[in-house]
């Protein structure tokens, strides 16, 4: 009995034994697998970048640029200053300039020509079609045949340092008329003027039309899943971001839109702010935000680089005065010493195609890209394609603009923009410049209760810290 005794007493120690050892090792698996449930839910949060902008100063201004040349202060934009800036000099001036005659016809081929599917126009409100302008309203000099352009072998072209190209690619000297030529980013034919017609923009606000459902969410799907998919967490080639980053930023602009100028009460036709809208397409989503910040600053860029080629430009649109104030508008816009001290450098293109696989990239990118402009033509409503033509145009002379290369891969030093896509480059700069201002504007009022007003930041970390302080107590 005591052997018995003994050994039930062995044995029962003994399964104390294995039993505890059974549980620590328990313990230990759980604290592991705790420890990688953590670093999943850290890493997957789609919140887990601050309000701050860092993602987006990360991206505008990698360390090498800055580190390298030590100009830390003048390459890189944050939010707020980004925010400053354009309440105080780009939206006012660029209000105005819109509203000039010669930035205010936009010539677009409006009819649905959609390569892809039927139209299966799902547009609902009157406020879906576009007031096109008649023949005698839109400038005389817009219908003039476009001037000669010098050849490139023209010694007139030679001009100029070849190793300063990457910042001169459009150099004063580079404006000689406007031409009529095929941007390589867009998929209509800029040239073929039989299919063109003109639009006044001031008569046809970009705002909610009612369009929504099938025809839309399959455009939006078909461009995010097959043109320019969200990358992956990790992604290392900036070239990728680029592009899903820009379409993302624009699709945040036209929610913001959207949600700012909402026909609220369909009966008795009355307009307002939509802040539920925002709050749920926009405002709830970091990266959406991110990404329109992005955008802007990409297409910031873009003009600032083109500051001398936009200054020489001929602002003609047969009304003098107002010619001379978009002239003047343009050189404020561009040459504003506080855009120069706040944001030198919005975005810096100098980063990217470096590596081998450059031009093949570039290539890949051009053409999905295109596809994107493509598939403008199967928006279902007038009013938003014209907008959506004229936005994905805008972007197209931004990536223009900071990406042309001549035959041998090198910087272009001789491109010329076409008076159309300078228009769509400022309308679109506008429209982004208004979404930032809509955003700072709703953002205080909306963000009570999602995670943008940092609350939900420092609840959610001192959680983690309580839980992550009970388990190591446990062990
Ligand atoms: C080119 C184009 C122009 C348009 N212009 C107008 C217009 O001027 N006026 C108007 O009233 N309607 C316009 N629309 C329709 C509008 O964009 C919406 O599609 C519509 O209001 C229905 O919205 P939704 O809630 O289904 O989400 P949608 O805005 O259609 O979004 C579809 C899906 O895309 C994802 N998504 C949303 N926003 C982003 C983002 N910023 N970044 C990444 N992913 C995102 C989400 O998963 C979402 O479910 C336009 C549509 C297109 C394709």
């Amino acid at each position: 009995m005591l052997e018995v005794d003994r050994k039930s007493n062995a044995s029962s120690n003994g399964d104390d034994k294995k039993k505890k050892t059974k549980k620590n090792k328990w313990k230990r698996w759980g604290f592991i697998t705790s420890v990688i449930a953590v670093i999943v839910a850290v890493y997957l949060n789609p919140w887990r970048h601050s309000f701050n902008y860092s993602l987006l100063h990360d991206y505008i201004c990698s360390e090498d640029t800055c580190e390298s040349t030590d100009i830390i202060e003048e390459c890189c934009c944050d939010y707020e200053s980004i925010n400053d800036i354009n309440g105080e000099v780009l939206h006012p001036l660029l209000q105005e300039l819109v509203k000039t005659p010669f930035f205010r016809y936009f010539k677009v081929k409006l009819w649905c020509d959609c390569l892809f599917w039927p139209d299966d126009g799902m547009c609902r409100l009157r406020d879906c079609s576009v007031c096109e302008c008649p023949e005698n309203e839109f400038p005389e000099s817009f219908k003039m045949p476009s001037l000669s352009i010098l050849a490139k072998d023209d010694p007139v072209c030679q001009e100029g340092k070849p190793e300063a190209t990457v910042d001169r690619t459009l150099d004063a000297k580079s404006f000689r008329g406007w031409v009529e030529i095929d941007n390589p980013w867009t998929h209509d034919d800029e040239t073929d003027n039989g299919e063109m017609t003109y639009v006044n923009l001031q008569l046809n606000p970009e705002h909610h039309t009612g369009y929504r459902g099938p025809s839309a969410r399959r455009i939006w799907e078909a461009i995010y899943s097959e043109y320019c998919p969200r990358y992956a967490y990790g992604e290392t080639c900036p070239e990728k971001k680029v592009l899903y980053k820009l379409i993302s930023g624009l699709h945040s602009s036209i929610s913001s839109h959207i949600a700012a100028d909402y026909l609220i009460d369909e009966a008795n036709y009355k307009w307002g702010s939509n802040l539920q809208l925002m709050r749920d397409r926009v405002l709830k989503h970091f990266d959406r935000v991110e990404n329109l910040y992005f955008t802007f600053l990409f297409v910031l860029r873009a003009v600032t680089k083109a500051a001398a080629y936009l200054d020489q430009a001929e602002y003609d649109s047969g009304n003098h005065v107002e010619d001379l104030r978009a002239q003047s508008l343009i050189h404020q816009l561009v040459h504003d010493s506080k855009l120069q001290d706040a944001c030198a450098l919005p975005f810096n293109e100098a980063e990217l195609w470096q590596g081998q696989g450059g031009p093949i990239l570039r290539q890949q990118i051009q053409d999905q890209f295109r596809n994107i402009s493509a598939l403008m033509d199967c928006v279902g409503c007038e009013k938003c394609r014209l907008w959506g033509k004229l936005q994905v145009l805008g972007l197209a002379t931004s990536l223009q603009i900071l990406f042309s290369v001549d035959d041998q891969g090198n910087p272009d030093p001789h491109l010329q923009l076409q008076r159309n896509e300078v228009i769509a480059l400022i309308n679109l700069l506008n429209r982004l410049s208004e979404s930032l201002i809509f955003v700072a504007k709703t953002r205080d009022n909306v963000a009570i209760n999602s995670p943008a007003n940092g609350l939900f930041h420092r609840q959610w970390g001192s959680s983690i810290a309580d839980w992550w302080k009970k388990l190591s107590e446990s062990n």
